[in-house]
């Protein structure tokens, strides 16, 4: 009984750095996991430079992370970036340009994975969004219960601007957040909102000044749960949330079905390649390569 109170304090001291999914390139840790010994909060950071585009390993690491922070009693999630500009650039468009299948297949499914597992996690999630998070990126952000940003940096689903359309359950998420109407003219343009925009119609609850505040911010918000017990507080969580993850999980296999087909049409891969060669060019020319 000692001996596992004494384990689980060490635990909670000692940062916990995750090293099960290593980029393959740096062997660095793809998300790096640190637990506040006094608060018991845990900050998990994105780590896969250079702008934390999903692959299947970072969208993993993400999951192991939260599922280990399930299990060492962490009393919140703080999601964040390790990278100053970028708090993550969506779905890693080489996953989607010119797919191989079988990959293509494990691909969407740890994407639905992800969704589901921050969507569903028990304890409180706040995002501290301390860059830019287009596509992919605003879906980790909308799926924590809090969202604290730094000025000048953009959010938004921008699906439509390369090509693509939400499928319904990613479409779910912004409609936990934003107005019905306001959310389908967003979704429709394909709209990135800068942070003084998406403070304005309520997609970010707050906005700080250093990546210290946001961070800070998304304590005090776990914090505000204290007086709510922990089990009854992540029942009723997952109460509400139930019917967005119901659709989903109710036809994980028609999604992936519809997304393959979707994704791997001869348009919708040509607008793809041409969205990622224009992003390439302006990386290029920023670089004084061109
Ligand atoms: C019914 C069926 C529906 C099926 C639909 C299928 C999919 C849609 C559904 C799901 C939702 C989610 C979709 C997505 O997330 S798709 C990804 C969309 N992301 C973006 O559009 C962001 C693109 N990136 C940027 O805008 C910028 O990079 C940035 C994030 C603002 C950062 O700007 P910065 O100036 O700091 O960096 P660079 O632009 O110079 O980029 C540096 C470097 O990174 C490469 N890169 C950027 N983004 C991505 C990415 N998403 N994937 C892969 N690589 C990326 C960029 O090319 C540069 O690399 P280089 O080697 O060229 O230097």
């Amino acid at each position: 009984m000692l001996r596992s109170k004494i384990l689980n304090r060490i635990r909670l001291l000692k940062p916990v750095i995750d090293r099960r999914c290593m980029s393959s390139a740096s062997k660095t840790p793809l998300t790096l996991l640190e637990v506040d010994d006094k608060s018991g909060i845990a900050t998990l950071s994105l780590n896969r430079p250079p702008v934390n585009s999903l692959n299947i390993d970072l969208m993993n690491s993400i999951i192991e992370s939260i599922t280990e922070i399930e299990g060492n009693k962490s009393r919140g999630l703080i999601l964040t970036s390790a990278n100053d500009r970028v708090f993550c650039a969506g779905l890693d468009l080489n996953e989607l340009h010119k797919p191989n299948q079988e990959r293509l297949k494990e691909f969407w499914a740890v994407f639905q994975d992800v969704w589901l597992a921050l969507h569903l996690c028990s304890v409180p999630t706040a995002a501290a969004i301390n860059g830019h998070a287009p596509a992919g990126g605003c879906l980790l952000a909308t799926a924590c219960e809090y969202r604290v940003m730094l000025p000048q940096m953009t959010i938004g689903l921008n699906e439509t601007q390369f090509g693509y359309m939400a499928p319904k359950w990613v479409m779910l998420s912004y409609l936990s957040v934003l107005p019905r109407r306001l959310a389908e003219r967003a979704l429709t343009q394909g709209k990135l909102f800068t942070t003084a925009e998406a403070l304005d119609v309520g997609l970010v609850d707050e906005i700080a000044a250093s990546k210290e505040e946001a961070l800070a911010k998304c304590s005090t918000f776990i914090d505000s749960f204290s007086k709510a017990n922990p089990l009854a507080r992540s029942l009723t969580k997952k109460q509400i949330r139930e019917p967005d993850v119901q659709k989903l999980i109710a036809d994980r296999a028609g999604d992936l079905k519809e997304c393959l087909e979707y994704i791997n049409s001869p348009l919708l891969q040509d607008g793809l390649g041409a969205y990622f060669e224009a992003l390439k060019q302006k990386s290029r020319s920023k670089a004084g390569k061109s």
